[in-house]
C-alpha cells in the first residue's frame, strides 16, 4: 500500500530505479520461497500443501480433521476427567495422547473411507463417537428401570447408628456383619506404612474401597450410577502398593495387594501376549488366565446390566519395587530371578504354571496386571459357594450328565434353589455372559450368605474368558438351550445391544477405552470384539428357537407393567 502511494508521487527516472528494486525484491522473495520448499520442506509446508497423511482426502478435509482431532482430544480429556477419572489428569492427558497415537498408527490409511467415522480425529474421534453410543446405552430406559427402594436388610453391610450402638448389649440378633461404632474405625498410628485412618459414619470420610463395600446390596454388587465407582477405579489404578503376597486358593498365580488406606485388590499378571489364542490342544482347565479377560469381563458384565463382577482395572506395575522389594511372602520371593534377556521374573507357588518354565516377567521391571477390588472379608460377609449344575467334568475322558441328557434341565428345575425365585434365570444370565466371552471355567459361583437364595450371583474369576475369537463354544450356552428360559430384562437388553445404534462390540470397545491399560494397547483385539456380536446373534437365535418350539414360559417377566417393545 505504501509502495503504491510513493510510486504515484515520483518522477519517471526514479520510478525506473524503484521498479528495478521492486523486481529485485520479487526475485529475492521467489528465491527464498524456492529455498524454503526445497531445503526446509517440513518447516515451510503451507496449510494447503499435499503433506496430508490421508491421500484419499482433500486438503481442506485434512485440515478439518486436524482441528477436529485436537478439539475432540481436549473435550475427550476434559469430559473423561469429569466422568471417568481412572488416572490423574496430567497422566490421563498423556495417556489419551498415547492412545491416539496408537490408533493412528494402527489404522491402515487405505481403508480411510471405510473407517471414516473413526478417522475424524482418529483415536479421539472414535472415542467421542463411541462414548456417545455408550452414554446413549446407559441412558436407555432398559438401563434405568424403576426399582423398589432397598430396605435395611437388602444391604450387605451397614454402619451402625448411635441407637444401634447403644442397644448392642440387648440386641442379640444384631447382625455380625454390621460395622461397629466409630472407635473401631480409627487407627492411632501409621502402622507399618498404613495411613492414619479416621473414618466416621460420614460417607465423605470413607475411602473408595469402603464405599464400594457399603454399597453392595442384595440386588447387585454396585450401582452403575454411583459416582464412587469412578473414584474406586481411579483409586485402584493409582494407589501406592504397600504389600504384595501370593493369594492361596485357586490353581494359578495371583497376588493379594494391599494399599496404605487398608484397601486390598486381587492381582492377575499378564502371562502371554494379549492376542495369543488358546492353544487348540489345551483343555480349558489348563488354559492360562488372562489379565485382560478379567478387565474385559467386568466391562461386559456392566454393559449387560448385571453389575455382578467386582470392579477391575488394568495397571502397569513395577515387579521389582511393587512386588519383589516389599513382599513379606518368603516362598514367593524365593522364585524371583533375572531372565537371560535381563527381565525380572518370578513364578510363585501354585498348582498350574508356577515353575521356572512359565515365569511372569517384567520388561525389564514393568508388568501389565489386572487389579480387582476385593470383596469384604469373609469374616464380615461370608459367602456361599455353589457347584454349577452344568459344571464340566474336568476330565479328559468323562462326560458330565448334562452332556448326555437333553432333558437335564427338567431335573435341575425341580431342585432347590433352582425351583424357586430367580435362581434359574440368574444362572442363565451367567451362562449368557460366559458364552459371549467364551468362558468355559464356571465350575462354581458364589452368593453372599446373608441374602439367602434371594440374591444375585457373583461372577468371580473370569481369567479364562476371551481365549479364542475364531471359535464359539456352544456348550457354554447349554443351560439356555436346555431350559429355554431367560429373564425378560436380559433379553431386551441383548436385543438392544444387537441394534447398530448400540452394537455390543462398539459399546464394549468404548467401555474398554476407559481402562488405563487401553493406552498401552486395546484390551480386546477387533476379532474378539466382533466375536461378541456374532455370539450375541447366536444367543438371540437360541431364544427364538425356544419360542418357536412353543416352549411354555420362555420369558421370565421381571418387568411387570413395563412394555417397551413386544417380545
Ligand atoms: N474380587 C474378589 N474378592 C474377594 N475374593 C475373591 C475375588 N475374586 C476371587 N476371589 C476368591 O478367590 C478365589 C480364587 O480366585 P480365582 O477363582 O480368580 O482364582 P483361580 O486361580 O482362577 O481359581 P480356579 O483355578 O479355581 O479357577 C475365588 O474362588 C474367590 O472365592
Ligand atoms: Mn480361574
Amino acid at each position: 500500500m505504501r509502495k503504491i502511494m510513493i510510486k504515484q508521487n515520483l518522477g519517471p527516472s526514479t520510478r525506473s530505479i524503484y521498479l528495478g528494486l521492486a523486481c529485485l525484491s520479487l526475485a529475492l522473495h521467489l528465491l527464498l520461497a524456492f529455498f524454503c520448499l526445497s531445503v526446509l520442506q517440513t518447516a515451510c509446508v503451507l496449510p494447503t500443501s499435499s503433506s496430508s497423511s490421508i491421500p484419499t482426502r482433500t486438503d481442506t478435509q485434512h485440515s478439518q480433521s486436524i482441528s477436529h482431532s485436537s478439539s475432540s482430544s481436549s473435550s475427550a480429556a476434559s469430559s473423561s476427567s469429569q466422568k471417568l477419572p481412572t488416572i490423574p489428569q496430567s497422566e490421563e492427558h498423556h495417556q489419551l495422547n498415547a492412545n491416539t497415537f496408537h490408533h493412528k498408527k494402527n489404522h491402515s490409511f487405505s481403508d480411510a473411507t471405510e473407517r471414516e467415522g473413526e478417522m475424524i480425529g482418529a483415536g479421539e474421534g472414535q472415542k467421542v463417537m463411541g462414548r456417545q453410543k455408550l452414554e446413549e446405552l446407559f441412558k436407555h430406559p432398559l438401563y434405568n428401570l424403576p426399582r423398589p427402594e432397598l430396605q435395611d436388610d437388602d444391604w450387605l453391610l451397614r454402619v451402625k447408628t448411635n441407637e444401634h450402638a447403644r442397644d448392642r448389649g440387648s440386641e442379640e440378633e444384631e447382625r455380625e456383619d454390621a460395622i461397629d461404632d466409630d472407635s473401631q474405625w480409627q487407627s492411632d498410628s501409621e502402622e507399618e506404612g498404613y495411613d492414619k485412618a479416621s473414618w466416621t459414619r460420614d460417607v465423605e470420610t470413607h475411602p473408595p474401597w469402603l464405599r464400594f463395600h457399603l454399597g453392595i446390596s442384595r440386588r447387585e454388587l454396585y450401582d452403575r450410577k454411583d459416582p464412587n465407582l469412578a473414584q474406586l477405579t481411579h483409586y485402584l489404578a493409582t494407589q501406592r502398593v504397600l504389600g504384595a503376597v501370593q493369594k492361596r486358593g485357586g490353581t494359578q498365580l495371583k497376588l493379594l495387594i494391599s494399599f496404605p488406606n487398608y484397601g486390598q485388590v486381587l492381582l492377575k499378571p499378564m502371562r502371554q501376549s494379549r492376542d495369543a489364542e488358546t492353544d487348540v490342544n489345551l483343555f480349558y482347565f489348563s488354559d492360562f488366565e488372562r489379565h485382560n479377560a478379567e478387565i474385559a469381563a467386568f466391562h461386559l458384565d456392566r454393559l449387560l446390566g448385571f453389575n455382578r463382577i467386582p470392579p477391575v482395572v488394568g495397571r502397569l506395575i513395577n515387579v521389582t519395587s511393587d512386588v519383589r522389594e516389599i513382599t513379606t511372602d518368603k516362598r514367593m520371593s524365593r522364585t524371583f530371578f533375572t531372565s537371560p534377556a535381563g527381565n525380572v521374573c518370578f513364578y510363585g507357588q501354585c498348582e498350574y504354571y508356577c515353575s521356572s518354565e512359565h515365569p511372569v516377567c517384567g520388561r525389564p521391571h514393568e508388568l501389565e496386571v489386572s487389579l480387582a477390588a476385593m470383596l469384604p472379608d469373609l469374616a464380615l460377609a461370608p459367602r456361599r459357594s455353589w457347584r454349577s449344575p452344568w459344571r464340566r467334568s474336568y476330565s479328559r475322558i468323562k462326560l458330565a450328565q448334562w452332556e448326555k441328557d437333553p432333558a437335564y434341565c427338567d431335573s435341575v428345575k425341580q431342585r432347590p434353589p433352582y425351583d424357586h425365585g430367580t435362581r434359574l434365570v440368574d444362572f442363565i444370565d451367567m451362562a449368557v455372559l460366559d458364552f459371549l466371552m467364551g468362558n468355559m471355567d464356571r465350575h462354581h459361583y458364589e452368593t453372599f450368605e446373608i441374602f439367602g437364595n434371594e440374591t444375585f450371583l457373583l461372577h468371580l474369576d473370569n481369567g479364562r474368558a476371551f481365549g479364542r475369537h475364531s471359535r464359539d463354544e456352544p456348550s457354554i450356552l447349554v443351560p439356555l438351550q436346555q431350559c429355554c428360559r431367560i429373564r425378560r430384562s436380559t433379553l431386551l437388553r441383548l436385543r438392544l445391544l444387537s441394534l447398530p445404534g448400540f452394537r455390543l462390540s462398539d459399546v464394549m470397545r468404548e467401555s474398554l477405552l476407559q481402562d488405563p491399560l487401553a493406552a498401552v494397547a486395546p484390551l480386546l483385539s477387533e476379532p474378539h470384539l466382533s466375536a461378541l456380536d456374532r455370539r450375541l446373534a447366536f444367543v438371540l437365535q437360541v431364544v427364538e428357537a425356544c419360542q418357536q418350539q412353543q416352549h411354555a414360559d420362555v420369558i421370565y417377566n421381571d418387568l411387570e407393567g413395563y412394555d417397551p417393545q413386544p417380545d
